[in-house]
């Protein structure tokens, strides 16, 4: 279990060593193009849970969501601090 701070750090460091078979890696040399489209595919499943399946599967949605606005956060250069000034 890792929280979203500790997921953002850990994704920091693939971002920054490029290990060979890392998701994160390959999900930042797609580009901004594709990791936009798994943010709106990734939020399509979200509501889609919430409206028609179980707590577990709206959870694991939610989770994958979580992961792909990382992904774009760390594509862009942006820290946790850009967007927790905002909340
Ligand atoms: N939390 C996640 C996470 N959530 C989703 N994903 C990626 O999202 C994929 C699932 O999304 P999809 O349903 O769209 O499946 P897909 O395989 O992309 O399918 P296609 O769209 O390609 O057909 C997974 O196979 C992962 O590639 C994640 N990849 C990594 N993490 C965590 O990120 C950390 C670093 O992972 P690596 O970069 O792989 O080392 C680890 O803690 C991982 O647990």
């Amino acid at each position: 279990m890792k929280t979203f701070d500790e997921l953002f750090a850990e994704l920091q460091e693939r971002a920054r060593t490029r290990p060979k078979g890392s998701s994160t890696v390959a999900a930042l040399e797609s580009g901004v193009h594709a990791q936009g489209k798994k943010v709106l595919e990734e939020a399509g499943e979200v509501w889609l849970a919430a409206e028609h399946e179980s707590d577990e599967e709206l959870a694991e949605e939610i989770s994958q969501l979580l992961y792909r606005l990382q992904v774009i956060m760390l594509g862009r250069g942006l820290s946790l601090e850009d967007v927790y000034r905002y909340l």
